[in-house]
C-alpha cells in the first residue's frame, strides 16, 4: 500500500540560549490509508510542532514532506488546508465566532474557494447540515445558533464536524478533547471514532491521555526530544497495556 503521507527526516532547527536546538530532530514516518495514529510524548517533545510542519503552520529547517507522492515541503498553510485539516484544543480556535453553526458548515464545506463564494447558497445547504447535525444531541436544532453562544462542548464538536465535512486527505487532532469536561470529551473521543471508522479517514491524534492512547487507533508513536522513539503497528498496539506506556512518561 502507498502511504497518503511520508515525513522524511524532518528536522527543525531553533536558535534559543545562544544555542542551535533540534525540536524535530530527524522523524521518519510514513502514514497509510485507513490510519488512526495515536501521538504521545511530554511537554516539548515536538508534537504540536510536528503538526505544524505537516500543516505548513511552520516549515521544516530540513528534510521533506510527501503528501500522495507530491512534494509539499515548500506549500504554504492555505493551499495545504484543501488536504489536510486540524481540529485544535482550543475550542475559541477553528470556528468563526460572529457565524451561525450553518454559516460555518458552509465555510468548512467549501475550503479552498474564495471566502466571499463560500458564504453563499446557505437556504439550499440548510437540509444537508440538519442531517448532518440531527444525531448529535449537542448540535440538533442549533443550526441558526451564533456560534460564539455555544459552551466549549458544542463548539469542539462543530470544529470537529467543519474539519471533516469535506473529506481531508488527513485529518489532525490536536488534543481537541483535553479541554472539555469528562463526558463532553468522551462523547467528541466516541464520535470521532466513529466518523474516522464510517468515512475510512486517515488521521493523527495528539494526546496525554493514556487510555486514550491505548483504547482508539490501529498505531502509536512516541515522540521525544523530537524523535520517534516508539512506533508500534497495529499487531503491537492491539497488545498495548497502560502500564507499558508509563515507562515513557
Ligand atoms: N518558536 C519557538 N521558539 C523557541 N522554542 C520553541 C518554539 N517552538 C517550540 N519551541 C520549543 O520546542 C519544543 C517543542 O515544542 P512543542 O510545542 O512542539 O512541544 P509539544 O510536544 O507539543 O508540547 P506540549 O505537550 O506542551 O504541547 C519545546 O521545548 C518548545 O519550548
Amino acid at each position: 500500500m502507498k502511504p497518503i503521507m511520508e515525513i522524511d527526516n524532518a528536522v527543525k532547527t531553533i536558535y534559543n540560549d545562544n544555542e542551535n536546538l533540534n525540536i524535530l530532530d530527524g522523524i521518519n514516518l510514513k502514514i497509510y490509508p485507513g490510519d488512526f495514529i495515536v501521538v504521545l510524548g511530554t511537554n516539548g517533545a515536538g508534537k504540536s510542532t510536528l503538526l505544524d510542519a505537516i500543516t505548513g503552520a511552520n516549515q521544516l529547517s530540513s528534510g521533506k514532506i510527501l503528501l500522495n507522492d507530491e512534494d509539499i515541503t515548500n506549500k504554504n498553510l492555505a493551499k495545504r488546508s484543501q488536504f489536510i485539516s486540524r481540529v485544535y484544543q482550543d475550542p475559541k480556535l477553528g470556528t468563526s465566532p460572529r457565524m451561525t453553526v450553518a454559516e460555518n458548515l458552509l465555510l468548512a464545506q467549501r475550503r479552498g474557494l474564495p471566502r466571499r463564494l463560500r458564504l453563499r447558497h446557505l437556504k439550499e445547504n440548510l437540509p444537508k447540515f440538519e442531517d448532518f447535525t440531527s444525531d448529535l444531541p449537542t448540535l440538533d436544532n442549533r443550526l441558526n445558533t451564533f456560534t460564539e453562544k455555544l459552551s466549549g462542548g458544542q463548539r469542539q464538536t462543530l470544529s470537529f464536524l467543519m474539519a471533516i465535512i469535506q473529506k481531508p486527505e488527513l485529518l489532525l487532532l490536536d488534543e481537541h478533547t483535553a479541554a472539555l469536561d469528562p463526558q463532553t470529551s468522551q462523547e467528541l473521543m466516541d464520535l470521532t471514532d466513529k466518523v474516522i471508522k464510517e468515512k475510512n479517514l486517515t488521521s493523527l491524534m495528539v494526546t496525554h491521555n493514556l487510555s486514550e492512547a491505548v483504547k482508539y487507533g490501529n498505531r502509536l508513536i512516541v515522540l521525544k526530544k523530537g524523535q520517534i522513539i516508539l512506533d508500534l503497528d497495529t499487531e503491537a498496539k492491539a497488545k498495548l497495556k497502560e502500564k507499558d506506556l508509563l515507562e515513557y512518561f
